[in-house]
């Protein structure tokens, strides 16, 4: 029997202006797309292998085997099923993972892209059948107990013996030990190990290096490896993230993976082209990031939109019926410029994509020009989409109220799985610096009256516009773009007069740098968001969006640059560029685009189409018909397994014995 939707949800789908569907098809780029992603997600969900007991209820090491071998069914299924472009494993692995990793989810995600990416033709023949079959299980194996971030500074060494021709690993102190590594604690029998390479006693930097750690028999650790799980996190309990040292392990030297440099056996030393191609991986992870954090955003809008449409609390108006909560003002208030910046990220996301696409293209066929602009947009869009995501998935969780904080939302374990993305594949003001870095280059560089690459090409020739006597259009897209183009150009010129005037005060380049940090990141977030405000108004100049839908995305890319606007008014305020009427205005305009996006929101998140099972979420069900699934779910929670629980017998019993005894 199909369940009845809950008429509050029934009459928002039946009021809405344009058919989300249209919207689907945009998002996922084309009809064609929708029709697959849809088939490959239904055959996840209604495949009875990967159906379990909630992760929710599980122990932590319950929760890791239950998803490893998940993890494995799916990774033979795809094989069985031919589901072979990255596009189609995207659809399939997000509808069996929901909003979780599996065991081996590094060795997809960063070890073979490593290989991909680093390997010799050779190296390849060698080890991508075995990994790409998963006869071998890797991980990225960088960051070290006492470093993750000083990259250059980690302390794993590779000391080449040219009598042997191998290298000779070893972790040589207490903070060298590689710690966080997904999957390196019970899972992998090979990383990629990132070292020090060592050559006749003098440095070379940091090099990938491939090195078996577990027997492939017994899967026992190999003579001088020591290794293990790091224990339970914020998040990630399905992930055994590992510990590892090395004592004096010797690899041969064709495991040093030598696409880009090279170690000759009487131990000449061949340079790379550039020594940053050695971090390609990461690159590729953090322009991939932006589109997650879009998408994880947009899960929890979609949970706390449909559940505020269903929810009714207090009066508005005495003695009348209780308003569903997405009709207070405040509630829409925290909701839809997260429902815009999920859309934001999405697009951006796809940009960031075909950039690296024609990036990477352009890099593997030696042209290494592209590298720094494509470093820099990957880590300031990185850490800008998943620090934004962070801030909305916990306004999403607020937004429920007390059933927010419940796993039956979907919404903490969505949080911390997504939370990570901060942090991981580098942190996320540490990356803000290295946009700034380029960003500080680019502004010297138009100085000298050199051409810019094109994300930064806007920084040469930006005019200070005096604000009396000119009126502006606040919801005009143009102007929107003109005014954050205009509020990173400045403070980006700002941030370079400070470091300039730092260094004339007597600090060294690096104590300058420091003295100027906090400027200097936020010239890297007024870039990124520049870049974002932009892009989403571009993707709207799509001639295949119909008017419908072309309308109330022009309304979200509007919510999204005012409420950036508004939120950093100062920014926009401080040389005069906009006036205190503009913001007024932009603020009043924000609130008649909340009340416009009010009937349209529900379609808004059903067009991200997530299906109930990715969602996994009580209060986002799509029929809305929470309440009796709420008390179906804490039924079923391991606590309610009996009436009396064995606790009572235990303690809770002679304890109340003992206090009845005393009166
Ligand atoms: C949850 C899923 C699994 C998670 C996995 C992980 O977390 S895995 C672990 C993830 N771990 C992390 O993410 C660790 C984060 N840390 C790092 O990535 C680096 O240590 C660093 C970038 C912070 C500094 O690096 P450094 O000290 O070597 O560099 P520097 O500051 O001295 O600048 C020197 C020059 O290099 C340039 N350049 C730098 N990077 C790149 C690049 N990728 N490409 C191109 N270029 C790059 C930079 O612009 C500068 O150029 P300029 O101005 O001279 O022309
Ligand atoms: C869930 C998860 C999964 C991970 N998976 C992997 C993996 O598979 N493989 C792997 O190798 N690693 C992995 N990591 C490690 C991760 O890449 C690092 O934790 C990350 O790069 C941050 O480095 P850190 O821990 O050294 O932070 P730190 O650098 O110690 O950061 C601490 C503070 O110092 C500040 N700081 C540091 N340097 C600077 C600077 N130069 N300027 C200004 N401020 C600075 C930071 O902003 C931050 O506030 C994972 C981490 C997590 C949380």
């Amino acid at each position: 029997m199909v369940a009845k939707m809950n008429p509050d949800l029934k009459k928002e789908r039946e009021n809405a202006s344009f058919d989300p569907e249209k919207i689907t098809n945009f998002l996922y780029g084309g009809q064609e797309s929708v029709k697959r992603k849809r088939e490959l997600e239904s055959l996840a969900l209604n495949d009875p292998d990967y159906q379990h007991e909630d992760l929710n209820f599980m122990s932590r090491e319950q929760q890791y085997e239950t998803q490893l071998k998940k993890g494995i069914l799916m990774v033979t299924k795809m094989k069985e099923l031919k589901i072979t472009s990255a596009q189609d494993q995207l659809f399939y692995t997000s509808a069996v993972l929901v909003s979780d990793v599996h065991p081996m989810s590094v060795h997809t995600r960063m070890f073979l892209p490593t290989l991909y990416g680093q390997a010799t033709e050779q190296q390849k023949d060698k080890w991508l059948k075995l990994a790409e079959n998963y006869t071998i299980i890797g991980t990225y194996a960088q960051t070290e107990i006492g470093h993750g971030t000083f990259v250059r500074g980690l302390e794993t060494t590779a000391t080449y013996d040219p009598k042997t021709q191998e290298f000779i690993l070893n972790t040589p102190t207490l903070s060298a030990s590689k710690w966080w590594p997904g999957g390196m604690g019970k899972t992998s029998n090979y990383v990629v190990l990132m070292a020090q390479l060592y050559i006749y006693g003098k440095s070379y930097g940091i090099h990938p290096f491939m090195l078996q750690i577990r027997s492939l028999e017994d899967h026992k650790p190999l003579p001088g490896v020591t290794v293990g799980d790091i224990g339970p996190k914020f998040g990630y309990d399905v992930m055994d993230n590992g510990f590892l040292s090395l004592n004096n392990v010797r690899i041969p030297r064709e495991n040093m993976l030598m696409k880009y440099s090279r170690v000759e056996p009487d131990g000449t030393y061949v340079r790379p082209p550039s020594t940053k191609l050695a971090y390609g991986t990461m690159v590729q992870v953090r322009a991939g990031i932006v589109m997650f954090s879009g998408m994880n955003l947009a899960k929890a809008v979609t949970i706390a939109t449909r559940y505020s449409c269903v929810r009714r609390q207090s009066e508005m108006k005495p003695g009348h019926p209780e308003p569903q909560v997405l009709d207070y003002v405040t509630q829409q208030y925290k909701l839809f410029p997260y429902l815009a910046a999920a859309y934001a990220f999405w697009l951006t996301g796809q940009t960031m994509m075909s950039v690296y696409t024609t990036s990477s293209s352009q890099i593997s066929k030696g042209d290494i020009s592209v590298l720094p602009e494509l470093h820099a947009l990957s880590a300031g869009l990185k850490a800008l989409s998943s620090s934004m995501a962070n801030v909305g998935m916990e306004e999403c969780r607020l937004a429920c109220g007390g059933h927010g904080y419940s796993h039956a939302s979907g919404l903490p374990r969505l949080y911390t799985n997504a939370t990570p993305a901060s942090t991981a594949e580098g942190e996320h003001v540490v990356l803000m610096l290295q946009t700034a870095r380029y960003l500080m280059k680019s502004y010297n560089q138009s100085l000298q009256g050199e051409k810019l690459a094109g994300s930064v090409a806007y920084l040469s020739g930006v005019q200070l516009v005096p604000a009396a006597g000119r009126t502006r259009n606040m919801l005009d897209l143009g102007a929107l773009c003109d005014a954050f183009r205009h509020r990173a150009a400045r403070i980006v010129g700002e941030a370079a007069a400070q470091l300039r005037s730092e260094m004339q005060g007597g600090k060294d380049q690096a104590d300058a740098w420091n003295a100027s940090s906090v400027d200097l990141t936020k010239a890297a977030m007024a870039h990124s968001q520049y870049f974002v405000v932009k892009t989403f108004a571009e993707r709207l100049t799509d001639s295949r969006l119909d008017s419908s839908i072309s309308a109330v995305l022009t309304r979200l890319c509007q919510l999204h640059a005012l409420h950036g606007l508004v939120t950093n008014s100062g920014d926009f305020l401080e040389d005069g560029y906009l006036t205190g009427s503009d913001i007024r205005q932009a603020r009043r305009h924000i609130n008649a685009l909340m009340a416009k996006l009010r009937p349209d929101a529900v379609a808004l998140v059903d067009a991200f189409d997530f299906p109930d099972g990715i969602l996994n979420s009580i209060l986002g069900r799509y029929d809305g018909n929470v309440y009796q699934h709420l008390l179906e779910w804490a039924k079923a929670s391991p606590l309610n397994k009996t009436d009396v629980h064995q606790s009572y017998h235990k303690y809770l019993k002679p304890f109340l014995e003992a206090n009845r005894a005393k009166l």
